[in-house]
C-alpha cells in the first residue's frame, strides 16, 4: 500500500518525542524501565553490526559493557568528572576490543561464538580477583547522586546515534564488505575486500556502544559488582531480544527489545515465580516456530504496515536504487588492456600444493601470455581448481613461485591478488546468497582497485549484469536464481573485479549447446575487445575447440600436455589419461580424442 513505508520512520520519530518527555513527567517507575529498555537496545543493536550484519554471534558482546561499566567507576571514584570518565570508558574498551579482535578472528563459526562467551566468565574471574582496582566481589559503589534523569537523556540520545549509525552501516562500503564476509568470506576476498580490518573496526565500534550501555547503567546504579556486568544470566538477554524480533533487519533490534523487554517487565510484576519460564518458553518457540525473527514470519509479511518492519536489507536498498538512472546495456564498463608481445602475464615455477600425502599440483611450470585464451583440461581430480586455488591464493603453494606481470604474488593476500587484476568463478558457484544480482557485481565494483562509492557501484553493475543476460533478475536474491544463471551471476561478478587473468571454472556445463556458443562468444569478446587474458577449466572440449589458443593438461597434478588443442588430443599420455587402456589399443591410435562430447 503507497505510503505504508512511511511508517517505520514515523513511528519512530513518535516513539522519540514520547520518550524525549518521559523523564519530565515524574513517573520515576516508567522512567527507569524505559532507560533499561534503552541501554538493551544498544547493546542488542550493537551486538546486531557483528552477528546480524557480519555473521559473526558475539555472546561475549556484554563483556564490552562490563569493561565500559567498570572503567568509568573506577574514573569516576578517583575523582574524575562523568565526561572525563565516560570518554575514559569508550576508550578503554575500545583497546580491549582490538586487542581481542586478534585472538577472535582467527576462530569462526560456533568456535568463535564459544571463544567470546568465554570472555564473561574469564572477566568475571578477573575483576573478583583483582581487588586493588575493581574492589573484587564488594564492588565499586559510586558517588550516590540523582542522576536518572541525565543518564536517561544520554541514553536517548546514544540510541538516536546507534540507530543512525545502523542506517549508515546498511548503505555503506562498510555494511556492504560486512554483508560479504557474512555470506562467503573466501569469496569477499577474491573481490577485494581487505576482510581483517573490517572485522577489526566493526568489533570495536559495537564495543564503543556496549561500553556507552555499561558506563551509563553505571552511573545510574551508583554500584556495580562482577556479577552484575559479567553475570551469564544478564549478559544474553539483549541478544535474545533481537533473536526473538529478527536480526540483521533494520527495525528487529528496535522492535525486539521492546516487546521483550516490555512482556519481561510485565511478567515480573504479574507472574511472579514463572517470568523465567515464560520468557525462556516465548523464546523457543519463536526459535521453533519462525526462525530468523517473528519479524520474518510469513505472516508478518501478509500484514500492511507491520510488513515494514520487517523488510530485509536488500529491500531497502532495491527501493532507493529503483529510483536511481540506471547504465544498462552496450559495453562494459572496463578498460582495453594492451595485449602485443610475447610478455608473460602469469608464471608458475615448480608449483606444488600438498595436503598431507596428496599432491593435487606437482612441480607444475608454465607461462602464460597477456590476452591468450588457454583452456585447462584434464580428468576429475587432476588438479584443475587446485592450480586456480594456488593463483588467487586461496591455498597458499606448499613450493614454487606464482608471478604476475613478473610480481611474485607470495607477498600479496586475497584482495591484493583481486586488487591486482585477477578475477575468477567458481565450479560450484558461491554467490553471495542473500544479496540481490545487482548487490554481488557491485561488490568487486566497491573494492576493486579503482573502488566505486556504493550507489555509482550499483549504477555500473547494470551492464554487467546485462552483458550477462540477468537483467530481468537485477533486484532478485542469488539464492533464488537457478544453478546457470548463478553461473551467469559469478561470471558477471568475476568480471567486475576488472581483471587481467580471468579463471573460468566450468561455467560451460550443465548449459544447452545454444547457451554454450553464448558462453564461448562472451569469452572471445572479453579477450578480444577488453584484452583480458582467460585461463579456462572445462570439460566440454568443443566449446574449448571454438576459442582457445591452446591447452594445458593435468594429471595427477603434473602437466602433461601443452600446446594446441587437436595436437594435445592427439597426445597419447593425454589419451589414455581419457581412455585408458583403449587408447593404447590398435584401433584407437588413429582417432584423436573425440572432441565432442567427451566429459
Ligand atoms: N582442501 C583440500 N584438502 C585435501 N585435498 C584436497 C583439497 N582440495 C583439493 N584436494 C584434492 O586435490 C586433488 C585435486 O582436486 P581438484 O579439485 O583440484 O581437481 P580438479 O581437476 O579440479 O577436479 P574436478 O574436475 O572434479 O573439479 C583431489 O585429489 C582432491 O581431493
Amino acid at each position: 500500500m503507497k505510503g505504508l513505508h512511511r511508517l517505520p520512520p514515523l513511528l519512530g520519530l513518535g516513539l522519540v518525542a514520547a520518550l524525549l518527555v518521559l523523564p519530565f513527567s515524574g513517573n520515576a517507575y516508567l522512567t527507569t524501565f524505559a532507560f533499561t529498555v534503552l541501554i538493551a537496545y544498544i547493546l542488542g543493536q550493537s551486538w546486531d553490526w557483528v552477528a546480524g550484519e557480519m555473521g559473526y554471534v558475539n555472546l561475549g558482546h556484554y563483556a564490552f559493557y562490563g569493561i565500559g561499566a567498570y572503567a568509568f567507576a573506577i574514573v569516576l571514584v578517583g575523582g574524575s568528572p562523568f565526561w572525563l570518565a565516560f570518554v575514559a570508558a569508550l576508550g578503554v574498551t575500545a583497546v580491549a576490543a582490538r586487542l581481542l579482535a586478534v585472538p577472535l578472528f582467527r576462530l569462526h563459526g560456533d568456535y568463535f561464538a564459544f571463544a567470546s562467551l568465554a570472555l564473561l566468565p574469564l572477566l568475571e574471574v578477573l575483576a573478583y580477583n583483582l581487588t586493588p582496582i575493581t574492589r573484587g566481589a564488594d564492588g565499586i559503589v559510586l558517588p550516590v547522586a540523582q542522576v536518572l534523569q541525565p543518564a536517561y537523556l544520554i541514553a536517548l540520545a546514544v540510541c538516536v546515534v546507534t540507530f543512525v549509525v545502523t542506517l549508515r552501516i546498511h548503505g555503506a562500503r562498510f555494511g556492504y564488505a560486512l554483508k560479504s564476509i557474512r555470506n562467503d568470506e573466501q569469496v569477499a576476498e577474491t573481490v577485494g575486500v581487505r576482510i581483517a580490518p573490517v572485522k577489526r573496526r566493526v568489533l570495536v565500534l559495537s564495543s564503543l556502544f556496549g561500553a556507552a550501555a555499561g558506563a551509563l547503567q553505571a552511573w545510574q546504579m551508583s554500584y556495580i559488582d562482577p556479577a552484575t556486568v559479567f553475570g551469564l544470566n544478564v549478559a544474553l538477554a539483549p541478544i535474545a531480544m533481537v533473536l526473538f524480533a529478527g536480526s540483521g533487519l533494520r527495525y528487529g533490534p528496535l522492535i525486539g527489545v521492546l516487546l521483550l523487554a516490555s512482556m519481561q517487565q510485565w511478567l515480573l510484576v504479574s507472574v511472579k515465580g514463572f517470568q523465567a519460564t515464560l520468557y525462556g518458553a516465548t523464546l523457543l518457540l519463536i526459535g521453533r516456530f519462525m526462525p530468523g525473527g517473528f519479524l520474518r514470519a510469513k505472516w508478518v509479511r501478509r500484514v500492511p504496515g507491520l510488513a515494514e518492519f520487517g523488510r530485509e536489507h536488500h529491500e531497502h536498498a532495491t527501493a532507493s536504487a529503483m529510483q536511481a538512472p540506471g547504465q544498462a546495456g552496450g559495453e562494459l564498463p572496463l578498460p582495453t588492456l594492451q595485449v602485443a608481445g610475447e610478455r608473460p602475464l602469469i608464471e608458475l615455477q615448480g608449483v606444488r600444493m600438498q595436503f598431507g600425502g596428496n599432491v593435487a599440483v606437482n612441480d607444475v611450470s608454465l607461462s602464460i601470455r597477456a590476452g591468450e585464451i588457454v583452456g585447462l583440461i584434464g580428468p576429475n581430480g587432476s588438479g584443475k581448481t587446485t592450480l586456480f586455488n594456488c593463483i588467487s591464493r586461496v591455498y597458499t603453494p606448499t613450493a614454487g613461485r606464482v608471478l604476475f606481470d613478473g610480481q611474485d604474488l607470495a607477498d600479496l593476500g586475497r584482495d591484493g591478488i583481486a586488487r591486482l587484476g585477477v578475477g575468477r568463478t567458481y565450479q560450484i558457484p558461491r554467490p553471495f546468497s542473500d544479496l540481490t544480482v545487482q548487490e554481488n557485481i557491485a561488490i568487486p565494483l566497491m573494492f576493486g582497485a579503482n573502488p566505486l562509492s556504493p550507489r555509482d557501484a550499483l549504477r555500473e553493475a547494470r551492464a554487467f549484469v546485462d552483458y550477462a543476460e540477468l537483467g530481468p533478475r537485477l533486484y532478485d536474491r542469488a539464492d533464488a536464481l537457478s544453478v546457470q544463471e548463478k553461473k551467469a551471476l559469478e561470471f558477471a561478478r568475476a568480471l567486475a573485479c576488472r581483471p587481467r587473468l580471468l579463471l573460468v571454472d566450468e561455467v560451460a556445463s550443465g548449459l544447452t549447446p545454444a547457451e554454450v556458443r553464448r558462453f564461448v562468444e562472451h569469452i572471445r569478446h572479453v579477450r578480444d575487445r577488453y584484452g583480458i587474458t582467460v585461463i579456462w577449466v572445462e570439460h566440454i572440449f568443443s566449446a574449448l575447440e571454438q576459442v582457445v589458443d591452446r591447452v594445458i593438461a593435468l594429471e595427477q597434478g603434473v602437466l602433461i600436455a601443452d600446446g594446441p588443442l587437436d595436437a594435445v588430443v592427439r597426445n597419447e599420455r593425454v589419451l589414455a589419461t581419457y581412455l585408458g587402456a583403449a587408447a593404447t589399443a590398435p584401433q584407437a591410435s588413429a582417432p584423436p580424442l573425440l572432441i565432442r562430447g567427451v566429459a
